[in-house]
């Protein structure tokens, strides 16, 4: 049998609606580049490890062409098959993945939020190691830094819960493609990320620490520190 291949698929098809702004998140500008480039090319400096990258966005989508002008390149595949929650963007990605690049059930695919857009590719080789001789897959994560509360409808404390055994759910996560689908199609919308797919059948996905700077940008405040991070990645100037 041909050894499992990796494929990538970015989600790229939300509107950001909690972020503000004129237009979709993934496409505001963020240390000189639309958001969404950012995040592309932190897989692609791994470009050699995959068979395949995969953006998927919304039908509608009038942005892409200008935010990713030379993709999709060889190995590129440009999906507009975006639906109306991320699970729904997600199933439908992996099923035209298949059409489009000749994706396998038993391939592994990588996917990974447009909106985390400071992931790095050590981050990413990190979470690949770690899974792929895995029999379930897994996800970045990150351990909580903060005392953890849960809130009375009258927003006072009702409980402080034991923070040491959880965890926030970063991306990529990366799972057999033929798992995730068939997981995906019976959770349907109601998932907010691959792994509770695949927990919904029973699995148990591993927990690969990531780290604290590959945070979703969701917020209008996260624009700045996005920025700051990007900024300080490239150094001082000459
Ligand atoms: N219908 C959707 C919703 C989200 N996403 C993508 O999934 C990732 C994570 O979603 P989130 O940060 O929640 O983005 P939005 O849905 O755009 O934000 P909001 O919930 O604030 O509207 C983003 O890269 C987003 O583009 C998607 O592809 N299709
Ligand atoms: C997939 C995710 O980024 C993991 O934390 C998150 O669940 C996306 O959630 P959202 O509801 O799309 O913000």
């Amino acid at each position: 049998m041909n050894a499992s291949r990796l494929f990538v698929l970015i989600p790229c098809a939300g509107s950001g609606s909690r972020a503000g702004g004129v237009g979709p998140k993934q496409y505001q500008r963020l240390a000189g580049r639309p958001m969404v480039r950012h995040t592309l090319e932190a897989f692609r400096a791994l470009a050699g490890r995959f068979a395949g990258i995969a953006v998927v966005v919304s039908p509608h989508d009038r942005d892409i062409s200008a935010a990713l002008p030379l993709f999709p390149a060889a190995g590129e595949h440009l999906l507009q098959v975006g639906g109306a929650t991320r699970a729904a963007s997600v199933r439908n990605g992996l099923q035209a993945l298949k059409q489009a690049a000749g994706a396998g059930p038993h391939d592994w695919v990588l996917v990974h939020d447009a909106a985390r857009c400071l992931v790095t590719p050590t981050q990413i080789e990190a979470l690949i190691a770690a899974c792929e001789h895995d029999a379930v897959g897994g996800l970045l994560a990150q351990r909580l830094a903060d005392t953890l509360k849960t809130a009375s409808p009258d927003g006072r404390v009702a409980h402080t819960l034991t923070r040491a055994d959880k965890w926030l759910a970063q991306t990529p996560q990366m799972f057999r493609i033929g798992m995730l689908l068939d997981a995906l199609e019976r959770t349907g919308d109601t998932v907010t990320d691959e792994a509770s797919a695949i927990e919904s059948v029973g699995l148990a996905p591993l927990l690969v620490p990531g780290s604290a700077q590959n945070f979703k940008v969701t917020y209008p405040e996260d624009f700045a520190l996005a920025e700051a991070v990007l900024q300080s990645r490239r150094g001082p100037s000459p």
